[in-house]
């Protein structure tokens, strides 16, 4: 696996829009929400920093790119970004991939290797799905976070590591520690700094930018119009629970591109909270009867909203609720009434 180069606009640090002088999300992140603001001030936060950071969230929601964020704004920014998806590593193999090897060093090492650490010299080793991490390759790891010292193999001489260490989890790892499947003195290791990517259906705000942006790209890829969001798509789209997040969304505008947006486009793939299929397994039946309610909840406002042009009142009249119970739901869902005024 070899260091990328840096985005040539991330390397300079430089984040401020000329214009305005306001400062802009890092290259590649999107958003709108009031959630997603906050992740980019703690993402700002984190980058300022030089210590490990655990990085948690659901599947596809966007923490290889925090991690990026972070690694590109902050002073490693002009070094290497080095990710390493644990998961996919064989568990004999892992010390050899991250620490490298010399010709000889067993059986197989028929040309010498150089390791992951060693690539990420002075920039930033991302351990990717660190959960998947098999106990072997968690003791080899804690060793090395011990004193960031380590040998490559067959060397007998050691070497210090001037790496940073982020690391991302699609598991919340304390519950893991607490099963007996991760080890707790390397999840303290691991866990000094913190960032918690919400889950897209938190942030439904960040829907339609990312629709506009992804349609953009696949239309551009496969030479198509770039079709148009109907508010009543939009409104859809926004109060889905997304449970592969913005990766999900990814592919179904790429449907959507392929297929044509309609108001009524139900090209989106399963939408559950009984849906397993990108988590890690089902939810308890109370959770999972929570979120089946917050969904519907969501769906039920953004139709209401698009059908009443954002009017509350006038959603109010025909949902039969009143006023004020309707705007403390909107609330609630971060529903935000203006963009449906003048859709
Ligand atoms: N805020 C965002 N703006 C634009 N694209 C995004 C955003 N968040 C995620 N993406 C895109 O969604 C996809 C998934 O993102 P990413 O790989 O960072 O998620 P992840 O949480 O690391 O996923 P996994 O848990 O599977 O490793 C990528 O194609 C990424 O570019």
């Amino acid at each position: 696996m070899k260091p990328e180069p840096p985005p040539l606009s991330e390397s300079a640090g430089c984040h401020r829009d000329r214009a305005t002088g306001a400062d802009r999300p890092p290259q590649g992140l999107l958003g709108a929400s009031a959630a997603f603001e906050r992740l980019v001030a703690d993402i700002r936060l984190l980058a300022r920093t030089d210590a490990p950071a655990l990085i948690d969230g659901e599947t596809g929601s966007g923490k290889e790119l925090a991690a990026r964020a972070i690694h590109y704004l902050g002073q490693r920014g002009s070094r290497p970004f080095v990710p390493v998806n644990c998961g996919a590593i064989p568990e004999a193999l892992f010390e050899s991939e991250l620490f490298g090897h010399i010709r000889g060093a067993f059986t197989d090492a028929r040309t010498p290797r150089t390791g992951l650490v060693s690539h990420a010299e002075g920039g930033t080793l991302f351990l990717d799905e660190i959960d998947t991490l098999p106990p072997k390759g968690q003791v080899v790891l804690l060793r090395f976070l011990q004193d960031r010292r380590y040998r490559v193999l067959g060397q007998s001489q050691e070497t210090v590591s001037d790496a940073r260490i982020l690391a991302a989890s699609n598991r919340c790892l304390e519950d893991e520690a607490a099963a007996g499947r991760f080890r707790s003195d390397l999840l303290y290791r691991l866990n000094i700094l913190r960032l918690r990517v919400p889950p897209l259906r938190d942030r439904g705000d960040d829907v339609p930018l990312l629709c506009r942006h992804f349609a953009r790209i696949y239309a551009n890829r496969y030479d198509l119009p770039c079709p148009e969001f109907p508010p009543q798509a939009l409104a859809r789209l926004q109060a889905r629970a997304w449970p592969g997040n913005v990766r999900e969304l990814e592919s179904a505008v790429h449907r959507m591109v392929l297929q044509g947006v309609t108001e009524q486009s139900e090209v989106y793939g399963p939408d559950s909270a009984a849906d397993t299929s990108a988590g890690p397994g089902p939810a308890s039946f109370r959770d999972a009867k929570a979120e089946a309610i917050a969904s519907f909840e969501r769906r039920y406002l953004c139709n209401v909203m698009a059908h009443t042009g954002g009017n509350v009142s006038a959603a109010a009249r025909l949902a039969q609720t009143d006023r004020r119970a309707l705007g403390r739901l909107l609330k609630k869902h971060g529903v935000d009434c203006d963009r449906y005024r003048n859709g």
